[in-house]
């Protein structure tokens, strides 16, 4: 494998999970290891390796610039406002990641499976389930996000799995969580951020992520940022070519009792340019209940979130943060 073109040096681990895929037992426990030291101190960290082919990442930042390259009737006839389930085009300054902070400066296009009106789970009423909106201008722009959402999906499970072992716990112990595992595809596009912003303006306000794992997709840009909370700074977290960045959300501090950390994260567009992302977030099966795992509870400890299911977790996370 060629190195990776760093020239700085990274704030953040960087873990090649190739042997996740290929790998005998001992390499696999080795990235378990390299995965347990990252969460126990950030729970961000860079992967490589990681078998999402090149040419399918460069697809899915050609269609998602050509989607905000629309014009905005076009957008908006996508709103998610005309979803039932959560899907489609959100203008700038729709969601507030930060309480108190202003509007984030980003405008967005949220997918996830295609899941037919018809289907029990829709007519149960499980949150963020049913049909996407799709361009209708944009020839391509579907199939390169179904594939992309599957290829990420596999890739979050296997993540997950590995998490399973980081923390000594069987490799399919998380199999409930995964099946019929839920996952939001969010297409993101950042203006520079205007040259006298309101105070504390951000394209993303400072924020832990909802689910189990994110998967995130940056272009060249930068402008995340993640909180380093022992020395009271933010550590960036640049583009590096060939990665992931990916974080754990509140859910495995939820799992872990918080051993394993879900980090406030922000982005703020200083580049000068048009900055597109492209998070996949790992939510798991909606029904799933999240509890302390005996593993994580030392004698005389309590748990400090109460059990909650995946989807009732996710509810008050997007009530919170849409007003
Ligand atoms: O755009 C990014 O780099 C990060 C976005 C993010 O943190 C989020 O959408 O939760
Ligand atoms: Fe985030």
């Amino acid at each position: 494998m060629s190195p990776l073109p760093t020239s700085a040096p990274l704030g953040l681990p960087l873990i090649d999970v190739g042997p996740l895929r290929d790998g005998d037992t001992a390499a696999r426990a080795g990235v378990a290891r390299a995965l347990r030291a990252a969460c126990e101190e950030r729970g961000f960290f860079y992967i490589h390796n990681h078998g999402v082919p090149e040419a399918l990442i460069a697809e899915v930042f050609a269609a998602t610039e050509a989607f905000f390259d629309q014009p905005m009737s076009a957008k908006l006839a996508l709103d998610k406002s005309l979803s039932a389930c959560s899907r489609g085009y959100e203008p700038l300054r729709a969601q507030t990641l930060e309480a108190g902070a202003p509007p984030d400066l980003k405008e967005s296009f949220y997918l996830g499976e295609e899941v037919p009106s018809d289907d029990p789970r829709v007519r149960a009423g499980r949150f963020n389930m049913g049909p996407n909106q799709w361009p209708a201008d944009l020839p391509g722009f579907r199939e390169t996000m179904t594939t992309y959402f599957e290829t990420a999906h596999a890739l979050g499970a296997t993540i997950v799995r590995a998490l399973a072992e980081s923390l000594d716990l069987p490799a399919g112990h998380f199999e409930g969580y995964l099946t019929e595992a839920a996952a939001t595809l969010r297409l993101l596009h950042y203006p520079p951020q205007p040259g006298n912003p309101s105070p504390g303006e951000k394209g993303c306000g400072e924020h832990t992520d909802f689910g189990g794992v994110t998967l995130l997709l940056q272009d060249d840009s930068g402008g995340l940022q993640v909180r380093d909370a022992a020395a009271g700074r933010w550590i960036d977290a640049p583009p590096v070519p060939g990665t992931y960045v990916v974080n754990i959300g509140d859910l495995f501090a939820r799992w872990t009792n918080g051993r394993y950390h879900s980090t406030l994260h922000r982005v703020i567009n200083v580049s000068g340019r048009e900055r597109h992302s492209v998070p996949f977030f790992f939510t798991g099966n909606p029904m799933h209940l999240v509890e302390c795992l005996p593993t994580c509870l030392a004698d005389g400890e309590s748990p400090k979130f109460p059990p909650v299911t995946v989807e009732e977790h996710l509810k008050a996370c997007y009530r919170r943060t849409y007003g």
